[in-house]
């Protein structure tokens, strides 16, 4: 146990002497407990600095520096720097550049500022981004399924991969490669569609880069039709296509494809809603061989003849069972079958998560061609390098829990879940008021706002970051020590991915839930996540558990159900039940969508599709 889950064991939160009904749970707020006030931090900003729903930096003046240019958090990262590409082509949007000659990638000269900027400097302690528990990651069984499954890689060598990629991933830092990236890259690299579920922060995003850029780096770019750039309209054909959830997730993967595509022929580009279309769309216009986006926005692109899909090899959907969740499968149906997209068997698809429930599994047949279903660990479980703490709190002493446990230690940066937008906003300025450096991100702020929470969160000018659900995804933040669950998620599988936001790439984190009866639909799931991670199960859960089982209480969000069931969906269905078989050819979907009209009808920069009523937002 760390020091700050041995910290937090030491506060009376859920002792079972407080409790005052017969020895039920009960949290006993400090005033009651005879125990004095709770120590709060001196430092901070005096009460009248704080607004509502703002940052507590909002009215020091930093945020002049960094004011949401459009693209981009922190880091000047805006894709519209000319310099910060080697295109070198003069005529701009022609996406190779000047870097593939006579069939050949060249690479570019080297530039020490962009490097810099891209890879970090060897001085910064976060230059080596994986941690002491790295090597734990080669424990973890890897099952990989399907027909003619090819050997892992064991090392990153040149060849397999190519030579511009591998001086990229040493400059990175990387020296050896995580289990998904071993199997992932002779997958792609072997012309194999692949289904892969691998834990939280364990390096899927260079598991689909790696394979992807080394043939891109060798095959070249495809030839656009002459029509297709006119003086007044221009058309980007990317080669790879990576369709993410939310925007920031998206501008993620693209500063990733910056990385490891340094020098090489290799353009990216990313759109995502909620920005002005009319700078992306330049941007397009100056090259755009990968396009990261979000599928709201790409609709759009696509309605508007900004980009064809004709060239597009590699279709990379990340978070892919989100990606085909209510929510946005009418938007990945228009994209991928209804434009100009080359169809199933005439591409790769890939698909990434940490979860992959099993309804989900067979819609994905639909994507995909005699695939390869990779699992990483158990599917759906969590990293034993975060320890989790399940604590019983009542809703009305959620906030003097919370004061508690930053108050017992609050090192580092620490993100805090909340159900809805209103709350986010709420439970940010009680924080300020209380002299913490919070802030907040979720639908209800302007894109410039969640860029600039983001940001000052990362550089730790906010080390309290309060959000919905938009944070539970993807989002590889380094220096997370603490993710705290203030609202569990009704959903098993946001719980796994809201705690894997801490312990990723080997370093070890704490994740704190408050748990209380409203949260009864998630007891068997959260039970079963605890035993998979060898986490302690607290006596109040398993007393739960069985009480829901007595009375026949249904599981609800957490499971139920053929599809939901943890334990159908720890594997490839088609070995487990599923009617498909490994090599079959798949049932053609040639009807409409099962949920909901894949027609258009979604132009709007709001990414949220409609996403099952929920408070939380997705955008
Ligand atoms: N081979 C490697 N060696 C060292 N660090 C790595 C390696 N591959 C990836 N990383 C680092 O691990 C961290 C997590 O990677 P990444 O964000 O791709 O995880 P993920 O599996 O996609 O997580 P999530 O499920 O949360 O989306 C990143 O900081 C990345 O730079």
């Amino acid at each position: 146990m760390n020091n700050l889950s041995q910290k937090a064991a030491g506060l009376s939160i859920n002792n079972k002497e407080n409790g005052d009904d017969g020895g039920k749970p009960s949290y006993v707020p400090p005033h009651l407990r005879g125990s004095g006030k709770p120590i709060f931090r001196k430092t901070g900003p005096p009460r009248d600095d704080r607004s509502s729903g703002g940052d507590f930096f909002k009215h020091t003046g930093r945020q002049s520096g960094d004011n949401g240019g459009f693209f981009g958090f922190s880091k000047g990262n805006s894709v519209g720097s000319s310099t910060s590409y080697n295109r070198g082509g003069s005529s701009g949007f022609k996406s190779s550049g000047n870097r593939w000659v006579n069939g050949k990638q060249v690479p570019g000269p080297k530039n020490s500022r962009l490097e810099a900027e891209l890879f970090g400097v060897h001085e910064d302690p976060d230059y080596h981004s994986s941690g002491i528990k790295f090597d734990n990651y080669d424990d973890i069984p890897v099952e990989a399924s399907g027909k003619d499954v090819p050997e892992p890689l064991l090392e990153f060598n040149s060849p397999p991969l190519d030579a511009l990629l591998m001086e990229n991933i040493k400059l990175a830092g990387f020296n050896k490669p995580t289990p998904v990236q071993k199997y992932s890259i002779p997958i792609v690299t072997k012309g194999r569609d692949l289904m892969a579920c691998a834990q939280t922060g364990s390096g899927k995003t260079g598991g689909f880069l790696f394979p992807l850029f080394t043939e891109l780096f060798q095959i070249g770019p495809s030839s656009v039709p002459e029509k297709a750039h006119s003086f007044y309209s221009r058309k980007g054909y990317p080669s790879a296509l990576v369709l993410a959830p939310t925007r920031e997730l998206a501008t993620q993967i693209f500063e990733e494809a910056r990385k490891f595509t340094y020098r090489s022929w290799v353009r990216p580009c990313v759109v995502y809603g909620g920005a002005p279309i009319g700078n992306q769309m330049r941007e397009v216009d100056r090259g755009c061989d990968l396009l990261v986006a979000t599928p709201g926005r790409l609709n759009d692109l696509l309605e508007r003849g900004k980009i064809s899909l004709a060239n597009t090899k590699y279709l990379v959907l990340d978070e892919a069972d989100r990606m085909l969740d209510m929510g946005f499968e009418p938007q990945i149906r228009h994209i991928v079958e209804e434009c100009d997209m080359p169809s199933v068997g005439n591409r790769q698809t890939l698909m990434f998560s940490a979860t992959f429930p099993v309804d989900i599994q067979h819609l994905a047949r639909d994507f995909l061609d005699n695939y390869i279903f990779l699992s990483v660990g158990r599917v759906g479980s969590t990293s034993e390098n975060i320890t989790q703490r399940i604590l019983y709190v009542d809703d009305m002493d959620k906030k003097s829990a919370l004061l508690d446990l930053l108050s017992a230690e609050h090192k580092g940066l620490t993100l805090i879940f909340v159900e809805t937008k209103r709350m986010a906003d709420q439970l940010t300025d009680f924080l300020i008021m209380q002299n913490f450096k919070a802030t907040a991100i979720h639908g209800d702020r302007t894109q410039a706002e969640r860029e600039r929470a983001l940001s000052a969160f990362k550089a730790n000018i906010a080390d309290i970051l309060v959000a919905t659900a938009v944070a539970a995804r993807g989002l590889d933040i380094p220096n997370v020590t603490h993710v705290i669950n203030y609202d569990l998620p009704s959903d098993i599988d946001d719980y796994v991915h809201r705690i894997g936001r801490t312990g990723r790439a080997g370093n070890t984190g704490v994740a704190t839930s408050f748990f209380n009866s409203n949260n009864q639909n998630i007891v068997k799931g959260l039970i079963e996540i605890l035993n998979e991670a060898n986490q302690e199960v607290p006596a109040f859960l398993n007393d739960m558990s069985r009480q829901n089982s007595k009375g026949g209480r249904p599981r609800g969000g957490g499971g139920g159900g053929f599809f939901n069931n943890r334990n159908n969906n720890s594997r490839d269905y088609r070995k487990h039940g599923g009617n498909g078989s490994f090599g079959s050819t798949r049932p053609r979907n040639t009807g409409p969508s099962n949920w909901g009209s894949s027609g258009g009808g979604f132009r709007n920069d709001n990414e949220n599709g409609g996403f099952g009523g929920s408070n939380a937002s997705w955008w």
